[in-house]
C-alpha cells in the first residue's frame, strides 16, 4: 500500500500547515452546504494545531465539533479530552462552533451510546476528521485487544460505541471505523520517530492488530520529527 505522507521540517510548520488545510476544507464545504462537522482527536499531539485553528477566520457558527473518542471522566478531569478542547480549540473565533460532548455524565459509556448516535446522525458524513495514533497503533479508542474492537471495525458498526481496553486507563466512548473512514476529508497527525516507525509497521499489519491501518488508504498522514 502507498500512504500519502506529508513530512514537515518541524512541529510548528506542521501545526500551521495542517490547521490551514483543515480550515480551508471546512470553508470550502461551507460554500456549498449549510453546515460542516469537524471531528478531532484527544491526546497531547494536536494542541498546537487546535491553537492555530481556533484563531482562524471561518464561519465557526456553522461548524459542529466532535471528538473521535472520549475518556469516561468528568469534563474537568485532567484526562478529559473535552477539557483539552475547551482549552485549546473551542475559544477565540472557534468559540462560536457547536460542540457535541461525547461525555454525557451517565454512569457508563454504554448508557450514552443511543443518545449520541441520534445526536450525531444529522452531522454525517463528517466533513473533516483528524485522527491521532498511539505507539500501539490505536486510533480514536480503537485499541488493539479492546473488548469490542471487531464490532467497532466492522463495515456495519454503529457510528458510536462504548469500548474498554487494557491500554486505556478508563472506559471509553469512540466513533467507529465506518463513520471515521467515510469522512469527506481524513487526516492523521503523528509526531516523533517512534510513531513514524509504528506507522511503517502498521502498513503491513491486519487492522485488528493495528487499527490505524484501516484508515491509511484514504487518509493524508502528517508527520514531523
Ligand atoms: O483520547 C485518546 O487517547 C485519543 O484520542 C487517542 O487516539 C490519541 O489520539 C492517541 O493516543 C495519541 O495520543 P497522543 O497525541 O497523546 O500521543
Amino acid at each position: 500500500m502507498t500512504v500519502e505522507l506529508k513530512e514537515y521540517p518541524d512541529r510548528e510548520m506542521l501545526a500551521l500547515s495542517l490547521a490551514d488545510r483543515i480550515a480551508s476544507q471546512l470553508a470550502q464545504h461551507l460554500r456549498g452546504n449549510d453546515s460542516a462537522t469537524l471531528c478531532v482527536p484527544g491526546g497531547t499531539s494536536p494542541a498546537p494545531v487546535f491553537e492555530t485553528l481556533s484563531g482562524t477566520d471561518i464561519e465557526w457558527d456553522r461548524v459542529t465539533v466532535v471528538l473521535g473518542d472520549e475518556r469516561w471522566v468528568d469534563g474537568d478531569h485532567k484526562r478529559s479530552n473535552s477539557r483539552l478542547l475547551r482549552r485549546h480549540l473551542l475559544k477565540d473565533k472557534a468559540a462560536a462552533a457547536s460542540y457535541i460532548d461525547l461525555y454525557t455524565g451517565d454512569a457508563s459509556p454504554d448508557l450514552a451510546v443511543d443518545g449520541l448516535v441520534q445526536r450525531l446522525a444529522p452531522h454525517l458524513p463528517l466533513t473533516v476528521v483528524l485522527l491521532g495514533m498511539g505507539n500501539d497503533m490505536h486510533t480514536a479508542s480503537l485499541f488493539p485487544g479492546a473488548d469490542h474492537l471487531q464490532a467497532a471495525m466492522a463495515p456495519d458498526a454503529p457510528p458510536v460505541m462504548a469500548i474498554r481496553a487494557e491500554g486505556a486507563e478508563e472506559p471509553r466512548i469512540t466513533l467507529t471505523r465506518p463513520v471515521l473512514s467515510d469522512a469527506i476529508n481524513l487526516h492523521v497527525l503523528i509526531m516523533g520517530p517512534e510513531k513514524r516507525d509504528a506507522l511503517e509497521r502498521a502498513q503491513h499489519m491486519d487492522p485488528l492488530q493495528a487499527p490505524i491501518r484501516a484508515f491509511l488508504d484514504v487518509a493524508t498522514v502528517h508527520w514531523a520529527e
